[in-house]
């Protein structure tokens, strides 16, 4: 049976002093959860949030990380960075990053490998735009950003890594696809998984669903055979988060 994760991503929001008291507000309610809590900060925030969460049960995930160890890349953070902050998390392969960063399969690839190379947890995001979706092609699409992701990645790394479809028609839009549109791409992508790594590895890895999830859709989604939870962006500033985490 798959463990059950919710992730935030704040992405960039709140200072380091709003996101301390995010933490402390959203904190109590995490505690009788029953899925893998996962707070996404920006880098700066990383420290003060670690230090906040201490003693629950909740981790903490960066939203970025560059694929080399240490060096002249003015403005990047390193993996043993992360691993000394207290991360065990990264989100890899945003469209946003994808989109505003010029980040493509390659370097989405480089800098998953690196992540598992230090025992951090990448969360590897996949999605189309509303065009390619009315193209046709979002399976093609996904398949492509999926196998060019875990390449030269070992079946036992591919098990702890976190898969989530986040079609970017549905981020920040209020437009959350239908669950049968979320379940359909996330199967798919356990398809993909089975035909690289085998029944096992697929029964395993967790796939999220993310855009626009929220306190009233969380339950019907992740009720789905194929969704294993939600990556959250704007209702994970919230006092919302809590129901999502507490969906059930
Ligand atoms: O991009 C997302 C999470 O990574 C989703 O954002 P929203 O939940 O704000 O649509």
């Amino acid at each position: 049976m798959r463990r059950k994760v919710v992730a935030g991503n704040w992405k960039m929001n709140m200072t380091p002093s709003e996101a301390v008291a995010l933490v402390k507000e959203l904190k109590p309610n995490m505690e009788n959860s029953d899925v893998d809590v996962i707070f996404c900060v920006p880098s700066i925030d990383i420290v003060p949030v670690v230090e906040a969460c201490k003693g629950t049960k909740i981790s903490v995930g960066a939203e970025n990380m560059y694929y080399e160890e240490k060096g002249a890349y003015t403005g990047e953070v390193s993996p043993q960075m992360l691993v000394d902050a207290g991360v065990s998390y990264v989100i890899i392969g945003h469209s946003e990053r994808r989109q505003y960063f010029k980040e493509d399969n390659e370097m989405v690839n480089r800098k998953i490998r690196k992540a598992i190379e230090h025992d951090i947890i990448p969360i590897i995001c996949c999605g189309e735009t509303l065009e390619e979706r009315e193209a046709g092609i979002t399976l093609t699409l996904i398949k492509k950003q999926i196998v060019s992701a875990l390449k030269y990645v070992s079946p036992e790394n591919a098990q702890r890594c976190i898969i989530a479809y986040e079609p970017i028609w549905a981020i920040g839009t209020g437009r959350v696809a239908t669950t049968q549109q979320a379940q359909e791409v996330c199967c798919s992508i356990r398809g993909i998984i089975r035909d690289i790594y085998g029944t096992q590895i697929a029964d395993a890895i967790r796939i999220l669903y993310g855009g626009s999830v929220n306190a009233g859709n969380a339950l019907q989604l992740f009720s789905e055979p194929d969704i294993d939870g939600g990556l959250v962006g704007g209702a994970s500033l919230k006092p919302e988060f809590s129901k999502i985490v507490n969906y059930q």
